[in-house]
């Protein structure tokens, strides 16, 4: 429940926090115009008992009342209808914020790899919008709430056993609740098979994948899977939903049970002198109202407990996101400059899924300065190891340290400042080009020479001239005037992104140039070679994943991997002489090249 309560506070937060001033004056009008509507209801018992006994004072004021009430419930309306949308916009638009933060800003890669991490996201990113409903809920069950309120004292005033009727509601609310329930949890148990249908749908409708769908000839096994899929988490959500719809007909039975009993007890309390016709007109006004008030009290309700429960899964994102950041340890400032390098002593490692150690007892010296190349069979634990490297993950057995201070001493942003990158599995940032390449160093990403430099270190310079608008030009063809690149294009601006940095202590190339040919690549490592010794004065080590050897020979260290520990490592000439596993694989490609 305090769980539960905080949940509500901080998604409710969100939406004050978006905006203020209609959030609370969608609060406000909401129960003005609600509670209108059983004064309205009184007002006409006023009218008719000023017409029995003839008071014409009496009839005046409520009928003055009437026009009173009613035009400010108008005006409370609109002003509630303006609130709701602002309110919806900007905390929707907040919400989003707050949801690429809790994401994208979680220290580490080892969430996106846990199943049930992904789910819980998946189903918050489905949504979102409920929680930016949570002002709008409130305000609904505020505005019945009071107009239950209201209604229920009018009615005591008649007669205590009327109560029931607002007593009734409960009961229908209660059953919509239940309906509701049934609706979450077919959701909840159709999550991973909602996840591989959109897969499944999105492979069959990408141009990435239509190429292969075709050579294959699996086009119509993947629609096929995707019906199957399909099949199953339609044949669970019908399901629930007959069920829920059984409790919701319950419900309005009950309720309207509930309208006949009141209506005919006023008549016999009429017919025996202890209510005035005024009373009967007001319960039938007011029974008449409750029915839809109740109505509304069941939706806004099981609107409220699936927005508390989306609440609690945001808070649970937000909870993660915070034990997910690595607590440091005495931490230490990063050296502005490497003296001796980087260590690993003994590292092991596995991925969260359990499935075993990718790396097992790696001990490896990485000097100042130094270009280290890492070579492997596929799967040999190349990737893992720059991961481990970059700060993605903390080693679980072992030691890395930079300059004889463990890694794990320094906040992960503050390492991750220092390191530049380029993967294989690039990303393809749809901006204008020079800002794909300069987000590689967010402060000089304006600054035109030095994008251009990091283009012509890239070998990417030709790509940028070749397009209309230059740098400016924008990347991407569904935005306005966007132009789309080939993969290898894309590689080359990714390359030159990892180039940005001016001072980083540790570049990673991990197969960046893969879309490259052979010959295009040896040219650009060697340059990125020498440019590395010339010494950039913070003595980075550069680390180069590849596989192709003609490209790997001119690294000063070549380590061996072989499922997930280092079979040898030395020079290129050291590791020809030693007749070990490089030599043989280095033979077998240049002799696959002669
Ligand atoms: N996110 C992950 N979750 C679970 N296992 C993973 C993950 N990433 C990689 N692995 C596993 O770890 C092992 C090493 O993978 P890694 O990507 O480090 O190899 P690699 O040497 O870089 O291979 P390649 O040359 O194919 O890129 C593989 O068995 C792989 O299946």
């Amino acid at each position: 429940m305090r769980e539960t309560l905080r949940a509500y506070a901080s998604v409710m937060a969100i939406g004050f926090r978006a905006a203020p001033r209609y959030a609370l004056g969608q609060l406000l009008t909401g129960i003005v115009f609600a509670v209108a509507v059983p004064v309205s209801a009184l007002c006409a018992k006023l009218i008719v008992d000023a017409a029995v006994t003839r008071n014409l004072d009496l009839g005046l004021f409520a009928v003055g009342l009437l026009a009173a009430v009613s035009a400010g419930a108008l005006v409370c309306v609109f002003y509630y209808v303006h609130c709701l949308f602002a309110v919806m916009e900007r905390a929707g638009a907040l919400v989003s914020e707050r949801l690429m933060t809790l994401v994208g800003g979680t220290d580490g890669l080892a969430h996106h790899e846990r199943p049930e991490y992904q789910d819980e996201v998946h189903r918050i990113r489905e949504e979102q919008h409920r929680l930016a409903s949570v002002v709008n809920a409130s305000a609904g069950l505020l505005r019945v709430g009071a107009a239950l309120v209201v209604s229920a004292v009018l009615l005591v005033a008649v007669h205590p056993l009327l109560l029931l009727l607002p007593l009734l509601a409960v009961v229908s609310l209660w059953l919509g609740k239940r309906s509701r329930d049934l609706a979450v949890a077919a959701q909840e148990a159709t999550t991973e098979q909602e996840r591989l249908r959109r897969h499944l749908f999105e492979l069959g409708t990408s141009p990435a994948a239509g190429k292969e769908l075709r050579v294959f000839g699996i086009t119509d096994v993947v629609r096929a899977r995707h019906h199957e899929t399909s099949e199953v988490v339609l044949r669970e959500h019908r399901r629930a939903a007959w069920r829920a719809s059984g409790l919701q007909a319950l419900g309005g039975v009950v309720s309207a049970l509930g309208y006949v009993g009141a209506i005919g007890l006023v008549l016999v309390l009429a017919g025996g002198g202890r209510a005035t016709p005024g009373d009967v007109a007001l319960v039938v006004g007011l029974a008449a109202q409750l029915t839809s008030t109740v109505g509304m009290a069941v939706l806004y309700g099981m609107e409220f407990l699936f927005v508390l429960k989306v609440a609690r899964r945001f808070r649970w994102l937000a909870d993660y996101a915070g034990t997910a950041r690595r607590p440091v340890d005495s931490p230490a400032p990063v050296p502005p400059a490497l003296r001796d390098g980087l260590e690993l002593r003994g590292v092991g490692f596995g991925y969260p899924d359990g499935t075993g150690d990718v790396l097992s007892d790696v001990s490896l010296r990485l000097p100042a300065g130094a270009v280290v190349a890492l070579v492997g069979d596929n799967g040999a634990g190349k990737t893992t190891l720059v991961k481990l490297l970059s700060g993605f993950y903390p080693p679980e057995r072992g030691t890395i340290t930079v300059d004889g201070v463990d890694l794990t001493r320094f906040p992960a942003d503050r390492w991750r400042a220092r390191v530049s990158a380029a993967f294989q599995d690039f990303a393809s940032f749809e901006f204008r080009t020079f800002e794909t390449v300069g987000v590689g160093d967010l402060p000089r990403m304006d600054d035109p020479a030095a994008v251009r430099a990091a283009l012509e270190r890239a070998g990417a310079a030709d790509v940028v001239d070749g397009l209309p608008d230059g740098s400016g030009t924008q990347l991407g063809t569904r935005w306005d005037g966007g132009v789309d690149l080939s993969g290898g294009q894309w590689q080359k601006l990714a390359l030159a992104r990892g180039l940005m940095d001016a001072d980083p202590l540790l570049v990673v190339f991990d197969e960046p140039t893969a879309a490259l040919d052979a010959h295009t690549e040896h040219g650009l490592f060697e340059r990125f070679a020498q440019a590395a010794r010339d010494g950039r004065g913070t003595g980075a080590v550069t680390v180069l994943v590849s596989h192709r050897f003609s490209t790997v020979r001119m690294a000063d260290v070549i380590v061996v991997l072989d499922g997930g520990r280092i079979r040898e490592s030395g020079s290129h000439d050291q590791l020809v002489a030693a007749g070990g596993l490089y030599a043989e694989l280095y033979e077998l490609q240049s002799r696959a090249y002669r």
